[in-house]
């Protein structure tokens, strides 16, 4: 098996891949996710499983990665610490410094040109950070904008004013003009997350360079897009667990 693993700032996204099968991308033999405090806490979720390597993208910090390499280390599996690079599978990246680029933004765009390849995109990864980044068909990596995630954004507010309570979203509702506060807040705060996917997608649709007869496709991700779609006003398309499927296309380079 090989074993993929997606550190978050929240929650770790792992997936077992049997390399026996000729997998497809995102076809995976397990698929789990866990809190860092469930990691620190309880038995590795792979544990039971026969893995020959594992295959990391970490932006949650030393003390993490730390924790996973000593778990990695207990089981003999050898481990490749993904670094955002100039270029890696397809994908060349404009970052001025590329190493500076958060490894799970790499592997988002390393998965989402694998996945739609000669066509150009904007990708929002909607987590802890909502990130939204513009790729060529040529598979260049433009760059992109990092913004506070819908949680952290909505949360904010609660913490640095006197009377907004603290919320949260829930699927049905969208960016519309609300008559009591908590709806006004998550209103707000789907209104910045879906507005800044939409003047993304719109600038790099006007880009004069942009080498393609089609419109840019708009690929949303992450565990908070189900909430941001509803307030979407444009074509997209959803796809999850992005970065894992950017460790598995790596992971056969
Ligand atoms: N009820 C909710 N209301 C608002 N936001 C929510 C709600 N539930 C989840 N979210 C958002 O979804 C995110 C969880 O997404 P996901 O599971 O992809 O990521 P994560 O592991 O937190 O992200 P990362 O990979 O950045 O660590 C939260 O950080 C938050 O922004
Ligand atoms: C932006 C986040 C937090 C999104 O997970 C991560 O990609 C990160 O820590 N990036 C490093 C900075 C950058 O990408 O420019
Ligand atoms: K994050």
């Amino acid at each position: 098996m090989l074993l993929l693993i997606d550190a978050g700032n929240t929650r770790i996204k792992w997936a077992l891949v049997d390399t026996n099968q000729a997998p497809q991308l995102g076809e995976w033999a397990q698929f789990g996710s866990i809190s860092h405090q469930e990691f620190a806490d309880e038995a590795t979720p792979w544990s039971g499983f026969v893995v020959q390597r594992a295959v990391v993208s970490n932006v949650a910090g030393s003390a993490l990665r730390t924790q996973l390499a000593e778990s990695l280390q207990r089981q003999n599996i050898p481990v490749e610490w993904l670094v955002s690079q100039a270029a890696c599978a397809g994908i060349k990246n404009q970052y001025r410094d590329p190493t500076q680029l958060g490894c799970d933004r790499f592997a988002t765009a390393i998965a989402a040109h694998a996945l739609f390849p000669d066509q150009a995109f904007i990708v929002a990864t909607c987590g802890t950070a909502t990130t939204i980044d513009a790729v060529t068909a040529e598979g260049i990596f433009i760059g992109g904008m990092i913004a506070p995630g819908l949680k952290l954004m909505a949360q904010s507010l609660a913490q640095n004013t006197a009377q907004l309570p603290s919320v949260l979203a829930s699927a049905s509702m969208t960016a519309h003009f609300a008559n009591y506060t908590e709806a006004a807040i998550v209103s707000g705060c789907l209104a910045a997350q879906a507005g800044a996917i939409e003047l993304a997608v719109r600038n790099f649709s006007a880009m004069p360079d942009l080498n393609t007869a089609m419109p840019p496709l708009c690929i949303v991700s992450g565990g908070a897009a189900k909430y941001i779609i509803p307030s979407l006003g444009i074509p997209h398309r959803s796809v999850d667990n992005l970065v894992l499927i950017g460790l598995q296309v790596i992971a056969s380079c």
